[in-house]
């Protein structure tokens, strides 16, 4: 089933003041759009960004990546209409509408709304209202509320998209968010359970709170991994994915990839989950001659299981011969596009070892990797 998460981010933020739109500030060692954008690679097929048609800057950066960008209305529900229309010829099916103010949302959150669209016609997190509720005149309480059915909204808020789309294209306008303009089409919304964590920043205090939410809820784990093979007959050794013409090949139980092997062994590590020997058996005969792929495929998605997100991977080949330099870059860009990653993430750099020890001695290759991975 296609999936699709649209990001508004062409309001204004006049609340948040700062002089600039609260997605372009910085939180946390990046912006707010930036993270809210991170949460939900990996968990959807396509990501579509709406922008407001001054951010030039923003068009021009964001037109490099895979994202889907879409002109923002006058309002968020116009800003939602123009990312609906933007996936008309994606054949999506589960859409989620989320707002770019929302940076902490979680992996379990969009998880749920998502597995919930597999049997409602609409879902949307909601928090369950635990303080009292006043009404007031000015400053003076006039009575209480009875608070026993209301629930905060909050996104992202997902939708068949076919429904959804008609439901825009028929709404007045005027409506607070997508949950009030399914409603008014006849769509019935399932509350599934929101997250405290994830507050919208709304007011100029809201950002330390953010910044708050994100130190305490973050987990880095860092893995490494090191891997060496013999060198014997052949014409061309398999590095980091990439075919290397070479005197020797390299010998081994699948494709001898040394530097994915490392790499795939950081993954793991940072897991805690073993390595490849204990995953991939070298005694089980349906790996031999085996693509290395497969290996740092299956540790990417077990890593996406366990709700970890790579950040960045660092690998080093170390060998006299051949020279890696001339196929870096191609080894990046095959290595990001397997685990998924831009090749800004991917690093891969080879030493020699001063022809000392087996290396030095062209006997084999060694790499050595690092995996960081951050829990989304
Ligand atoms: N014309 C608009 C107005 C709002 N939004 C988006 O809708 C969400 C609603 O959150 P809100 O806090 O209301 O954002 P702003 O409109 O930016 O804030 P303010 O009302 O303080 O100006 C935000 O992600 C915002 O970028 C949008 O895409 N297009
Ligand atoms: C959609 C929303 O985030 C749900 O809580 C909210 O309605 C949008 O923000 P606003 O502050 O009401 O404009």
């Amino acid at each position: 089933m296609t999936t699709a998460a649209i990001i508004v981010a062409a309001g204004r933020g006049q609340r948040a003041g700062g002089g600039v739109p609260k997605q372009w500030r910085a939180l946390g060692g990046q912006r707010v759009a930036d993270w809210t954008i991170d949460r939900f690679k990996g968990l959807v097929d396509h990501i579509v960004l709406v922008l407001a048609e001054d951010d030039t800057s923003a068009w021009e950066e964001f037109s490099a990546t895979d994202l889907i960008l879409a002109p923002g209305g006058s309002d968020r529900a116009g800003s939602v209409h123009s990312g609906l229309q933007a996936l008309e010829a994606h054949s999506v099916e589960k859409v989620l509408i989320h707002d770019v103010a929302r940076p902490c949302v979680s992996a379990r959150v969009i998880r749920d709304v998502l597995a919930a669209l597999d049997a409602h016609p609409a879902a949307a997190p909601g928090l369950a209202v635990t303080d009292a509720l006043w009404t007031a005149d000015g400053s003076v309480v006039t009575g209480t509320q009875d608070r026993s059915a209301l629930y905060a909204a909050q996104t992202p808020q997902g939708f068949h998209y076919g429904a959804i789309t008609a439901a825009h294209a028929y709404h007045p306008g005027g409506a607070a968010d997508d949950v009030e303009v399914a409603r008014a089409a006849g769509i019935d919304v399932t509350i599934i359970p929101g997250d405290a964590d994830n507050l919208k920043i709304t007011r100029p205090e809201d950002f330390e709170r953010a910044e708050r939410i994100m130190g305490m809820n973050m987990d880095v784990r860092l893995g490494n991994g090191y891997d060496v093979h013999r060198f014997g007959g052949g014409d061309h050794v398999i590095l980091c994915g990439v075919k290397v013409p070479h005197t020797r090949g390299l010998q081994g139980h699948s494709d001898a990839d040394v530097g994915m092997h490392a790499v795939t062994d950081a993954i793991y590590g940072a897991l805690a989950k073993g390595d490849i020997g204990q995953h991939f058996p070298p005694s089980d005969p349906q790996w031999k001659g085996a693509a290395s792929e497969i290996f740092l495929r299956h540790a990417v998605e077990l890593a996406g299981q366990m709700g970890y997100a790579i950040s960045n991977v660092d690998c080093t080949l170390v060998c006299e011969y051949p020279k890696i330099g001339p196929h870096a870059d191609a080894m990046r860009a095959e290595m990001a596009q397997i685990m998924g990653l831009r090749t800004d993430q991917v690093s891969i750099k080879a030493t020699t070892s001063e022809r000392l020890g087996f290396t030095g001695r062209s006997e084999g290759i060694a790499s050595l990797a690092t995996a960081c991975l951050v829990k989304s």
